[in-house]
């Protein structure tokens, strides 16, 4: 499936110079969201994850229904302020600003078999800082599933070891 004719290109967003890759467009087509799930699905089925981990948001959309078609647990790291119990927090930098992520204290067990999901790898930023929340509470990474992929940005080079799977690559970015 072409998925990237799915995706829509909106320059100068949110901020001049950022070249801001929409996947609305492509999550309102039905055929083409069961597609992306089914791959994921298709590539870390194999290593038997115990619960899937997703970023906020757009790692919310694709994260649930990998979780409930391979029927595991979904595991939801967030903006800071919006989970109600004990956690874990870390800072980090984003393609454009700063931001933090939390996570439950409970919501992996140590020695449990993760796969993080996101939308999309840019810097790096916000997936690294997932990873190492998960690592915080024992969670063993088997991988990462993401639609898109910013070649030049190279978020790939701080998953160095990892299984990453992107659907989509584009190498034209600043
Ligand atoms: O690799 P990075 O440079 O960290 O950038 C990628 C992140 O940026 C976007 O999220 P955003 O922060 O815009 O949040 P949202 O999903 O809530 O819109 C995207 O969904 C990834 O989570
Ligand atoms: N260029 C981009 N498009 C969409 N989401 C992003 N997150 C970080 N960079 C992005």
């Amino acid at each position: 499936m072409d998925l990237k004719s799915l995706i829509r290109e909106v320059p100068d967003f949110p901020k001049p110079g950022i070249s801001f890759k929409d996947i609305t467009t492509l999550l309102k087509d039905g055929a083409a969201l069961r597609y992306v799930v089914d791959q994921f699905d298709g590539h870390f089925r194999a290593a038997r994850p115990d619960v899937i981990v997703g970023a906020e948001s757009r790692g919310f959309i694709l994260g649930a229904p990998l979780a409930y078609q391979l029927g595991v647990g979904f595991v939801l790291v967030r903006k800071p302020g919006k989970l109600p119990a004990a956690k874990e927090r870390i800072t980090y930098d984003l393609e454009y600003g700063q931001d933090a992520l939390e996570i439950h204290v409970d919501a992996i067990q140590p020695g449990q078999k993760v796969v993080i999901v996101d939308d999309l790898l840019a810097t790096g930023g916000t997936i690294s800082a997932t990873a190492e929340l998960v690592k915080r509470l024992g969670g063993v990474i088997v991988g990462f599933a993401f639609i898109i992929e910013l070649d030049a940005l190279k978020g790939r080079d701080r998953l160095a070891g990892y299984d990453v799977l992107s659907l989509v690559h584009y190498d034209d970015e600043e």
